[in-house]
């Protein structure tokens, strides 16, 4: 799966309000398959055989209803996604002990090492959300607990959640790319104990869970709450991410509204992540 070279669509999207990781997510839900983040705006990829005029709709919808984006559309020859990758991806390390790096980067002295093929996959541990997320995981006692990442992207949660003892572990994605990267993260870790699932909240009909994981975002956390509370095991905990500060009252409601006691708030840039007991 390396060195795919892709010809596309360059398609530069210049937000005029705070919000780009979401804005990042819904042109991710629309088709476009990868991000690059700059100075002014976004550059978002898709492949010239999958880009039309449903997700160009898709696009305006966005730009009238939540973001006020100013986009313009470049047609380029080919990326070589790797080589992108490598200019844009530092290797991050949290609270001193932890670091999420590519494969490429010089192996770190931390107590845990993650290493991530990036490629087109949110979850490089450089988002706020990913990054408050990785400090629930490495705060909470994981060892022998049923986990469920639920929005795994890269896998980097699951992945972190085995290396502090955690089993068994579900990492679900409803996006195939995802699906397959985690598959590959997963593997290149050296984790035995996590499936990976292509899926939405659908596929957890059944199931149970001591620890659930969610970092997606605030509409989609709030569909699906009954689906995650009803797989949660008494005395569980909820670990949710992918919204911000003013987001709090209406995800706490709803968590209320199924008996979950807020333990704990980590907050960083306006992003937030919460801990919730059962
Ligand atoms: C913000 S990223 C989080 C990735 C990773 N867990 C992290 O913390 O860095 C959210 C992920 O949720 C996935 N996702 C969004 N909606 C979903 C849904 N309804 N069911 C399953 N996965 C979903 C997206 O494909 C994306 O990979």
């Amino acid at each position: 799966m390396s060195n795919i070279i892709y010809i596309g669509y360059d398609f530069k999207v210049t937000p005029l309000q705070p919000g780009v990781e979401i804005l990042i997510a819904e042109l991710g839900y629309a088709g476009f398959e990868s991000f690059v983040e700059t100075e002014d705006g976004v550059i978002a990829y898709i492949q010239k055989e999958e880009w039309n005029n449903e997700i160009l709709n898709d696009v305006q919808i966005l730009n009238s209803e939540e973001f006020k984006i100013d986009f313009t559309f470049n047609e380029i020859e080919q990326t070589n996604w790797n080589e992108e990758w490598e200019k844009n991806f530092n290797p991050i390390v949290v609270d001193d002990v932890c670091s999420v790096r590519a494969p490429f980067h010089e192996k770190p002295n931390t107590k845990y090492d993650i290493i991530i093929e990036p490629k087109m996959s949110f979850g490089t541990g450089h988002h706020e959300t990913t990054h408050m997320m990785i400090q629930h995981i490495l705060k909470n006692d994981f060892t022998n607990k049923s986990v469920l990442d639920m929005g795994c992207g890269t896998g980097v949660l699951a992945i972190l959640a085995e290396i502090k003892g955690a089993k068994p572990i579900d990492a679900v994605d409803y996006d195939n790319w995802c699906y397959l990267n985690s598959i590959e993260n997963v593997e290149r870790n050296n984790c035995k104990n996590i499936t990976v699932i292509e899926g939405d909240a659908s596929v957890l009909k059944g199931k149970k869970y001591d620890i659930i994981i969610a970092n997606i975002n605030r509409n989609i956390l709030l569909n699906d709450m009954e689906a995650y509370v009803s797989c949660l095991n008494k005395g569980g905990l909820l670990f949710l991410s992918g919204f911000y500060n003013d987001d709090i009252p209406v995800i706490q409601e709803v968590c209320e509204k199924y008996l979950l006691k807020f333990d704990e708030k980590l907050e960083r840039n306006h992003w937030v992540a919460l801990k919730f007991l059962n």
